[in-house]
């Protein structure tokens, strides 16, 4: 370690995914702490520039900021701001579900980000419980948002299980088409494994996991964890749908987070609706 790039020593591997490792990195004259991820695909060094230059344009408190891109050395570099705290998917392997209370919070600050980046005609197309870290005070930080787009396919986990990021796939992903539609069916996926600790479309094979997101095809929340509201429970439903077109979006989401009785108008909402005045995104 202690590989100094660009003036940002490269201080801790914190891991590698499917585009190359990651690096804590300390700049010692401005004295920032930074993610850099160096980049193992270099035939795509051009259009990571491309993207890295929109990107750097974009800012959201619950997305990771891109500080710079540069290639040194023939390697492509991404330095992002560092975030602190476990991801989603850390948190919830070794602690379990979350409360109803802060998977509502998380989101609505996942589906502003998603808001914000549509309207930048941005898709995610890799959003998972792996690329949401908690920041300071339980806030969300989306990472590698755009990016992902080059890096959405599914791969072999270290177990061999051909799974990757095919559980959180869209049915309208698996025929090579990417909206920002498919972006809020992920948010479905994210909200339910958040609400029970499972992802909704599980199996050993792609085509397995493929053949159930076709048909939409899981086990209500409620089956897993009896105490859940039925509002989470529908709005989960209006999230995986399997035409884009019927599908909330990131917007429609937040609406309903300001007003659930919209999504229902029976009276179960009123417990909910407590959890919600405590909420701030
Ligand atoms: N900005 C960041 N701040 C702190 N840690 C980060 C940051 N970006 C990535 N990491 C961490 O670095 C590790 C590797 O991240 P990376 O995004 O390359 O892989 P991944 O999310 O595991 O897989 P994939 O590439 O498929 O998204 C992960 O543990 C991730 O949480």
């Amino acid at each position: 370690m202690n590989q100094t790039i660009r003036g940002y020593t490269l201080t801790q591997w914190l891991g590698s995914g499917g585009m190359g490792e990651v690096y804590q990195g300390y700049h010692e004259v401005t004295r920032q702490t930074v993610a850099i991820k160096l980049l193992s695909r270099l035939e795509h060094a051009e259009r990571f520039r491309n993207e890295a230059n929109v990107q750097a344009s974009l800012r959201h408190p619950h997305i990771a900021l891109l500080h710079d891109f540069f290639v040194e050395g023939g390697l492509s570099c991404l330095v992002m701001e560092y975030i602190e705290g476990p991801t989603i998917e850390q948190f919830t392997r070794k602690n379990g579900p979350l409360t109803e209370e802060a998977a509502w919070k998380i989101l609505g600050q996942v589906a502003s980000a998603l808001t914000y980046l549509h309207s930048h005609q941005i898709v995610h197309r890799d959003l998972k419980a792996g690329n949401i870290k908690f920041g300071g005070q339980g806030n969300a930080k989306l990472l590698d948002f755009g990016l992902a787009r080059l890096a959405n396919s599914p791969r072999q986990t270290r177990q061999g299980h051909l799974v990757g990021t095919a559980y959180s796939m869209a049915p309208e992903q698996f025929a090579g088409e990417s909206t920002t539609a498919s972006d809020c069916w992920a948010l479905g996926v994210l909200f339910y494994e958040m609400l029970t600790g499972y992802t909704p479309f599980g199996g050993t094979t792609e085509s397995e996991i493929g053949r159930l997101i076709q048909k939409a095809d899981y086990l209500s929340p409620l089956k897993l964890k009896p105490t859940l509201s039925r509002t989470s429970e529908r709005l989960i439903d209006k999230l995986l749908v399997v035409n884009p077109e019927n599908r909330l979006t990131a917007q429609q989401v937040l609406d309903i987070i300001q007003n659930p009785a919209q999504l229902d108008s029976s009276n179960w909402t009123d417990p909910i609706r407590k959890i919600w005045g405590r909420l701030k995104f």
